[in-house]
């Protein structure tokens, strides 16, 4: 497959190609140019690069896999209006954006923090234009290779080069964890003083997270952990961006919104079941997400030309977890984005808490710490200003031999501390099972 790619960027007609589609194109207009690589079965897994910036995106289930690697464009933000700077930027990129006719639209890659200050490690907001996109749907292959019009004389290189160094993938053994009594008798202290303000009537709602730092041998291998978890939760979103020694990664069972020609699409997920766990009927899961179709149908409405509708909730697998989903659907006014939609709705009550504001300003004044970009945002954006953003959940960020997990529970009146905090470990253990635990691993690291 990636032969047949090399085979076509040598061919002595490419320059020409990119040339005529970038005909009077400004320098920096991105230039996107189709190639059909045919029928075929892979994951790009073992393609990431080892070094380059690179994008991971795949439905396992549907046999949708996309890899991104390395950067044609790229524009960053963060502050209160993160969200408006990089709808700006890249409504300025797609009006010159110059791409093969009767392709489907290329497309750029966007993460994001779930506060607007955090820049802890990675940038707060990022949307990149992949320099090579290689996608999988259903089977048809097809790489896109994107270069600003005015570097078109060297992209060819360029290209052969990002594919030229692809990770070597090794397993790795855990070593063993530092004591975890501490920090969680500190988190269920919060969790009390949440009950505190809910009962007091400040709040309805809080989405309290903890984090749990782990350390292997050897270098983590993003590929590795990434295969491990479309095993383990075939039905989720899988989804990592690296850079150098830096991947965040994960797999998320919540999508944040969706907009395809006019149609947004939100869900609204909380409560969590697991083997020996609350059922999801019970009230206080009910009132939990019940929470949350609330504030997304209300974050929504200003933005659709007619009340958006949302469906019963009904239960949704994530692994060896099961959550309640609802799905809101609303057609979107003239002129609304996909950011819009992202600003309107990020944080909603399935991470931060409800009131929305409110809970904001609680978890900022009680310490709530949430690296990368676990609970903020990661997806795509067409060039026909289309696309998807899920919830970064269930997530490691991986640094070299150091990982850092991340995982949350709403608290609402009736949460049960020691509950809660089972719940929280129950989400790491998705994570932790991936990164591979040392009971799984023969002494040379490798798997049975
Ligand atoms: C905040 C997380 O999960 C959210 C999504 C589904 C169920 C949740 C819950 O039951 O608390 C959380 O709202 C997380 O996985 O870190």
């Amino acid at each position: 497959m990636i032969d047949r790619l090399r085979q076509q960027l040598a061919a002595a007609d490419l320059p020409d190609r990119l040339r005529q589609l970038a005909a009077g194109a400004p320098a920096a207009a991105p230039v996107s140019l189709t190639l059909d690589l045919g029928k075929l079965d892979s994951d790009w897994l073992h393609q990431l690069p080892a070094k380059a910036p690179f994008w991971y995106r795949a439905r396992p289930q549907r046999g949708e896999f996309r890899l991104g690697i390395g950067h044609a464009l790229q524009v960053s933000s963060s502050g209160g209006n993160r969200f408006a700077a990089l709808d700006n930027a890249f409504s300025g990129l797609c009006s010159d954006w110059r791409h093969t006719a009767g392709e489907p639209p290329p497309l750029a890659f966007a993460g994001f923090a779930f506060d607007a200050a955090n820049q802890n490690p990675l940038p707060n907001a990022l949307l990149a234009v992949p320099a090579i996109l290689l996608e999988n749907l259903g089977g048809r292959c097809r790489a896109v290779l994107t270069v600003p019009a005015g570097r078109i004389a060297q992209a060819a290189d360029e290209w052969r080069q990002l594919l030229a160094q692809p990770a070597r993938p090794s397993h790795t053994l855990l070593l063993p964890a530092a004591p975890q009594a501490l920090t969680e008798r500190a988190w269920t202290a919060r969790v009390n003083a949440a009950l505190r303000d809910i009962a007091g009537g400040k709040l309805d709602k809080l989405v309290l997270s903890r984090s749990r730092r782990v350390e292997a041998a050897g270098p983590f291998s993003p590929a590795l952990i990434l295969g491990q978890l479309a095993e383990q939760q075939p039905d989720s979103l899988l989804y990592a961006h690296g850079q150098g020694e830096l991947c965040f990664l994960g797999a998320t069972p919540e999508r944040l919104v969706r907009l395809d020609n006019g149609l947004a699409e939100a869900d609204a997920l909380a409560g969590t079941a697991w083997s020996g766990s609350l059922s999801l009927a019970e009230q206080k899961n009910q009132h939990e997400q019940s929470l949350v179709v609330q504030a997304v149908v209300d974050a929504l409405a200003p933005l659709c030309a007619a009340p958006p509708q949302a469906s019963p909730a009904t239960e949704h697998p994530a692994g060896h977890l099961t959550h309640l989903r609802s799905r809101i659907c609303g057609r979107v006014a003239s002129g609304t984005t996909l950011f819009d939609l992202v600003r309107a709705l990020h944080p909603t009550p399935a991470v931060g808490g409800y009131p929305s504001g409110l809970a904001q300003d609680w978890l900022a004044a009680h310490g709530e710490q949430r690296n990368g970009w676990y609970s903020g945002g990661f997806g795509i954006f067409t060039a026909a200003g289309d696309g998807e953003l899920s919830v970064a959940l269930r997530c490691a960020l991986l640094n070299g031999r150091q990982a850092e997990l991340q995982a949350g529970a709403g608290i609402v009146a009736g949460s049960d501390p020691q509950q809660e905090l089972a719940e929280t470990e129950a989400k790491l253990g998705t994570l932790l099972t991936a990164l591979g635990p040392a009971g799984e691993l023969d002494r040379n690291g490798t798997r049975d």
